[in-house]
């Protein structure tokens, strides 16, 4: 049986290794000694619409891996891969796929130059959050994930991390365009990061006051014109839909870097926001709304280091 690690135990691996373990495939997740007493303790608990749920996971910290694992779902935020790559490091062998969650596509290089050839892409969705007491709540609609190779090869390892992921609980489709996927993945997240971060308010509440619906459209037709400049043209019915839902009135969508900010949690905004901004300026396109944003949600996250910082 493919052998799965799942690296963090937060909102995301959380989710998708529980629904993994439920279907009794081999999954150990690689977590922090923290998280690792928290999750002995109490269980991996998981809420949904449906109910809540508790797993006694199978955990193992960085010191007690021994040997190469099939398939690594890579499932920390930005800020903590560089450090979970070396823990890593064990884990992987000559055949081990790596399939990370990250949004943005920076990570990809990231990890190609520890593993080279190791990693897939991929594109996952979820509304999920760790939440203070270590339970992870996830809302609707529901969860998936697309994989694929970066050069669009239909190759056996793809097949076999496919089987490996098709459970009940999120539903996988491999993609020969996964790059423009994580593309049009980084745009949707961008654009509502901008306009939520912002604006400090869900979709709805930007969408409900006069102005919001252009100060969303605007925030879209810059990460869409990014997107198009890099190779990766939205469709335009793709577009027309993303229209839609970033000036939907009453939507109570929020992405998780403004969950972040709501919680004064670190956002990914280097790896996210920042590094859209750096596409649009190298490709001549003017960003303003993304430049903002990016500067909103830097001096967020410098509130939370000085927070942090003993005295
Ligand atoms: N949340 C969401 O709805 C979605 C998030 N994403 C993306 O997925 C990624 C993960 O997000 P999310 O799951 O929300 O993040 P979380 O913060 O909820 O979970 C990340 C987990 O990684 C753990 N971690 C960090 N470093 C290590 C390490 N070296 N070894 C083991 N565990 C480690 C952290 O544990 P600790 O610090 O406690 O040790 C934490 O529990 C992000 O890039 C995000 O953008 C994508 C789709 C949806
Ligand atoms: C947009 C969403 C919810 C999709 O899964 C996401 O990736 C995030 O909020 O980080």
């Amino acid at each position: 049986m493919t052998r799965i690690l799942i690296v963090g135990a937060g909102a995301t691996g959380g989710y998708f290794g529980a629904r993994l373990a439920r279907a009794a495939r081999d999954v150990t997740f690689l977590v922090r000694p923290r998280r690792a007493a928290e999750l002995r303790a109490d269980g991996l608990r998981i809420t949904t619409l449906e109910g809540s749920e508790r797993l006694e996971p199978k955990l193992v910290t960085a010191t007690e891996l021994d040997g190469p694992y099939d398939l690594v779902l890579l499932t920390v935020k930005a800020g903590s891969l560089e450090a979970g790559l070396q823990d890593l490091k064990p884990a992987v062998g000559p055949r081990t796929a790596i399939v990370p969650f990250l949004n943005g596509i920076d990570h990809l290089d990231v990890i190609d130059t520890q593993f080279p050839s190791a990693v897939l892409g991929a594109v996952a969705k979820v509304a999920a959050q760790l939440i203070p007491d270590g339970a992870i709540t996830v809302s609707p609609p529901g969860a998936s994930l697309e994989i694929g190779e970066l050069d669009g090869g239909h190759t056996a390892r793809l097949r076999d991390t496919a089987a490996a992921l098709d459970v009940a609980g999120f539903d996988v489709q491999v993609s020969d365009r996964i790059l423009t996927s994580m593309w049009h993945k980084w745009v949707f997240i961008a654009t509502t990061t901008t306009i939520t971060c912002i604006a400090q308010g869900t979709i709805g509440d930007v969408a409900a006051v006069s102005g919001g619906k252009g100060f969303a459209d605007a925030a879209l037709a810059e990460a869409a014109a990014v997107s198009g400049a890099a190779g990766h043209p939205l469709p335009d019915a793709a577009y027309v839909a993303l229209q839609a839902t970033v000036t939907q009135e009453g939507s109570p969508f929020a992405p998780s870097m403004y969950r972040d900010v709501l919680d004064v949690r670190p956002t990914e905004v280097e790896h996210v926001l920042a590094s859209l901004a750096r596409a649009a300026k190298r490709l001549d396109l003017s960003a303003p709304l993304l430049n903002a944003a990016v500067v909103r949600l830097r001096v967020h996250n410098q509130r939370v280091a000085n927070a942090s910082r003993p005295g």
